[in-house]
């Protein structure tokens, strides 16, 4: 029986006053499982970078819980969410959230370096991950200098460079061309996925679909349907 990673139960969030209040996330309850690679998808406004704040222990819910990895994330306090989701959980967020003034090759060392990686041994360590992403010749360039995709790559090497047990991603081939969108979703599933370690993508790119174990599908903060997906 696979391991949960991830468990969301009835989360509720909701954003705005009055008027422009927006019920985000209704009644959303799913579990994510070590050894897969959970897509969810929808249409735009659905909920899902909601959700995906929300699991990965950034965004409070106003009702329900969120474990990981068996903790109740919501109910540590700032200090211990912070350790936790800095030794288990890898981001890459849709805008990136590269840090203008580093290099590339600085950008992909920063976890190692919150980890209490001696500097040389993060830049060393980054580099590889950087050459994994095909980037390694821009690696004393800064993000400015870089196309958008490239910046793409330089977050997903800098989330995977730490092999967090859970790696999270939104919307992560958006800016990339169809080939190299293709190329790093195939590397991240044949060598960052492992039965010990839980992948969650937001997407709409319809080219990735077919690598998901399963597909979670969101309409106007509901879970509509959770589907097999081809590579189950
Ligand atoms: N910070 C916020 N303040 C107010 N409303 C918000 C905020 N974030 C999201 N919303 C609203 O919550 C709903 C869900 O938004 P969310 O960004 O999660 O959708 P999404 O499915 O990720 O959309 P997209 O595919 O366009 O990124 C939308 O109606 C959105 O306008």
């Amino acid at each position: 029986m696979a391991h949960v990673a991830i468990s969301a139960q009835r989360v509720e969030k909701w954003f705005g006053e009055g008027e422009a209040r927006t019920h985000a996330l209704r009644d959303v309850s799913f579990d994510a499982y070590f050894g897969e690679m959970l897509f969810i998808v929808g249409p735009s406004g659905s909920g899902k970078t909601t959700l995906l704040s929300v699991i990965s222990g950034i965004l409070r819910p106003d009702g329900g819980r969120v474990l990981m990895d068996g903790v109740d994330v919501w109910n540590l306090d700032d200090d211990e969410l912070a350790a936790f989701r800095l030794a288990k959980v890898g981001f890459v967020f849709q805008d990136y959230h590269l840090f203008p003034r580093l290099t590339t090759l600085e950008n992909v060392a920063i976890p190692l370096v919150l980890r209490r990686y001696r500097w040389d041994e993060a830049l060393s360590e980054a580099r590889k991950y950087l050459r994994i992403v095909g980037l390694e010749n821009r690696a004393q360039l800064h993000p400015v200098k870089l196309s958008g995709g490239e910046q793409q790559r330089v977050a997903i090497a800098r989330a995977i460079v730490s092999q967090p047990d859970i790696l999270i991603l939104d919307e992560p081939t958006a800016s990339l061309d169809g080939e190299t969108g293709r190329t790093i979703m195939s590397f991240i599933r044949k060598e960052i996925l492992s039965e010990r370690r839980c992948i969650v993508i937001v997407t709409h790119d319809a080219r990735i679909l077919d690598m998901a174990s399963r597909i979670l599908d969101m309409e106007d903060g509901r879970l509509k349907a959770i589907e097999i997906g081809a590579a189950q």
